[in-house]
């Protein structure tokens, strides 16, 4: 038998490091066996009946790849460019906020085995640790920014400045979260995390926000969090405001949570670098579009003018291939990594991702296809 590629080959070689099972559903079953049910539901659980969660997953199945045979596809490229830069693989991991519910060292145990994997960390404006920190983490690796647009548009403006002076090269804004949906588990548990000051690193880090307040943060921590509640989120913003975050810096922009193919027609009118099709992987609203089956329109009106990316549901290479050959250019993995997070903090998101790869490269090989490039359409039949 032979190893079919470099990153599968390193998977065999270092089996007494497989310390997470390979699996997404028996590493989703063991780390709820280690966390407590609060935070393990955090992750987990979804808004309403979640419903949406497991069409995420569901929709994937009805895409099904019909491989090509006698391609040569013994050697292979994973890279895509993007924003200038070139990716090895089409991976990125997504914006996941109070990663330190899961683990101690939370966002920078992430951020350092994307970093060593070569997969771009997209830190969270809800993160336990600051973006300053999280980029020390990183080196010179690359990194991007989500930001979560405050009602202080102040304090928006001072963390995207931020982000830029701290080696991100690109903002992603997530549209569809200016509040938190209808989470049943939480409410249940009673569990807010910010509650108790964890995820809100960026804003005790942040002079705007610390200007707003009568003591510091070290000297009234419940104010803080008040403010914090007050400000988190922005359901009046419209398209109208992007123009001042456009303002306050000159990376790269992308909007995260499209699936209307309206909205993706409005992000190209307003002048944006690039959009990100997701539900939030069901935690917003409940009975919304499967990511995978909102793409294929959101592409068809994008015709390549700008990026488009996914996230909600990515499991599996196989997931991997559909979506990129339903017209994405890279996709976000989310939940896996926190699991990964949970059970092994950095090695096990480490492994989390080169497993992905392998599974990606893998079944893109015998898919018959031997670049990203090379992935469309005609690969894929819907049942
Ligand atoms: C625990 C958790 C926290 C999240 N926090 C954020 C966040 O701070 N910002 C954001 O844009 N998306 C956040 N997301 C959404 C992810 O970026 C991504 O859209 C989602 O996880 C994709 O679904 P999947 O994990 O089921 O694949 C979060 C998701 C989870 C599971
Ligand atoms: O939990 C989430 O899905 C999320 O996006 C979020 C929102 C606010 C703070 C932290 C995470």
């Amino acid at each position: 038998m032979s190893f079919g590629n470099q990153v599968q080959l390193k998977v065999y070689q270092n089996l007494e490091e497989n310390i997470i099972p390979v699996s997404f559903e028996e590493l989703e079953e063991k780390a709820k066996k280690v966390l407590d049910a609060k935070p393990f539901d955090y992750v987990a659980a979804s808004a309403g009946a979640e419903v949406t969660v497991k069409n995420n997953s569901k929709s994937f199945e009805k895409w099904q790849i019909v491989p090509r045979m006698l391609c040569d596809t013994s050697k292979r490229d994973l890279s895509i460019e993007l924003f200038g830069k070139t990716l090895s693989y089409p991976l990125l991991c997504a914006p996941i906020g109070v990663q330190s519910i899961v683990h101690p060292e939370g966002e920078l145990a992430s951020a350092r085995a994307a970093a060593a994997m070569d997969v771009p960390f997209i830190s969270s404006t809800a993160s336990t640790y600051s973006l300053e920190k999280t980029a020390e983490a990183m080196g010179d690796r690359n990194r991007w920014f989500q930001l979560y647009w405050s009602s202080d548009r102040e304090v928006a403006a001072s963390m995207v400045r931020r982000a830029e002076a701290a080696g991100y090269s690109a903002i992603v804004i997530t549209l569809d979260t200016p509040m938190m949906a209808w989470r049943e588990k939480d409410i249940e548990h009673a569990y807010l995390p910010f509650l108790q000051a964890e995820g809100i690193g960026n804003y005790l880090s942040d002079p705007v926000f610390c200007s707003r307040l009568e003591k510091s943060p070290q000297e009234d921590i419940r104010s803080a969090i008040m403010l914090w509640a007050q400000i988190f989120g922005n359901p009046a913003l419209t398209w109208k405001d992007l123009e001042f975050i456009k303002m306050q810096t000159s990376l790269p922009i992308l909007l995260k949570g499209i699936l209307h193919p309206d909205d993706a027609k409005l992000a190209i009118e307003h002048g944006v670098d690039g959009i990100i099709v997701s539900n939030h992987g069901g935690r917003q609203v409940d009975g919304a579009i499967p990511a995978i089956d909102a793409l294929p329109e959101v592409c068809d009106v994008v015709n390549g003018q700008i990026p488009v990316l996914m996230d909600s549901g990515i499991r599996r290479g196989a997931d991997i291939v559909k979506a990129l050959s339903l017209g994405a250019k890279a996709v976000l993995v989310g939940r896996p990594y926190m699991y990964g997070l949970a059970l092994a903090g950095e090695a096990g998101v480490k492994q989390v991702l080169r497993n992905l790869i392998a599974d990606f490269d893998l079944t893109m090989a015998l898919s018959g296809k031997k670049s990203v490039r090379e992935l469309d359409r005609s690969l894929l039949k819907r049942i």
